[in-house]
């Protein structure tokens, strides 16, 4: 049974400032107890739109990793690259920012070569961020002809590369991935996007969607944000 409790907000801004502030939270507790913090970050639009509220935090960011939760299989300089829109936000910041991609032609060995950074990384991420896609999607995990290579990759595997049903490769980190992390924040908005949500938590294991299908097997409580 997925555990998962709502907050709801009546603007982007109220959302953002107290997302900013439990981020600014979990980074900070890792850096307690660790001296380093490692967070998987969506780079979408409503996370964008968090992002310059929670880089005025006043933390140690040069002890801070960020990691995208997914990127598109793109040059860093591409305006749609994840890790470039990371980049702009916290590198100002002194935060390194790790991206994932290898612009390779074949999506499958830009997977491994992404697996293969996240391997050099102290792992469990402390904080998984996910956003949710109109499609169910989340992360890169999306309904395509690779979506059980996301579920199920073994739990060694980091990241994987993946065929949307669009014809976009990309990279993700696997469902194990996003499961181990210490924690698991989701972020959303609109009506529609929420009643999907509800209802992929409710199918849980046997949901058609895939953030039902990733959610369904998460062991610690998940935080989702969610305003109209
Ligand atoms: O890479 C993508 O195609 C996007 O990641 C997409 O799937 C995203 O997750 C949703 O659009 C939600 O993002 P927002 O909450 O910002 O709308």
């Amino acid at each position: 049974m997925i555990e998962a409790e709502w907050w709801d907000y009546d603007s982007v801004e109220e959302m953002a400032e107290a997302v900013a502030g439990d981020v600014g939270f979990i980074i900070e507790s890792a850096l307690d107890a660790r001296g380093s913090a490692l967070i998987a970050l969506p780079a979408d639009e409503t996370a964008r739109a968090i992002f310059p509220q929670l880089g005025q935090a006043s933390l140690q960011w040069k002890q801070v990793m960020v990691i995208p939760t997914d990127d598109l299989i793109v040059a860093v300089d591409n305006e749609r690259s994840k890790a470039r829109a990371l980049a702009h936000a916290f590198l100002s910041k002194g935060a390194r920012v790790v991206p994932i991609v290898t612009p390779l032609d074949d999506y499958r060995l830009a997977g491994n070569s992404a697996d293969a950074r996240l391997q050099d990384l102290p792992w469990p991420p402390d904080l998984a961020w996910l956003s949710v896609g109109s499609d169910g999607s989340a992360a890169g995990i999306a309904a395509g002809p690779d979506l059980q290579d996301a579920l199920d990759a073994p739990k060694a595997r980091r990241a994987v590369g993946v065929m949307s049903e669009s014809g976009e490769p990309r990279v993700t980190l696997t469902r194990s991935s996003i499961l181990s992390s210490r924690t698991i924040l989701i972020t959303l908005r609109g009506q529609d996007k929420r009643d999907m949500l509800e209802q992929a938590i409710a199918d849980g294991q046997s949901s058609k969607l895939p953030i039902g299908r990733v959610l369904a097997e998460a062991e610690q409580p998940i935080d989702i944000h969610w305003c109209a």
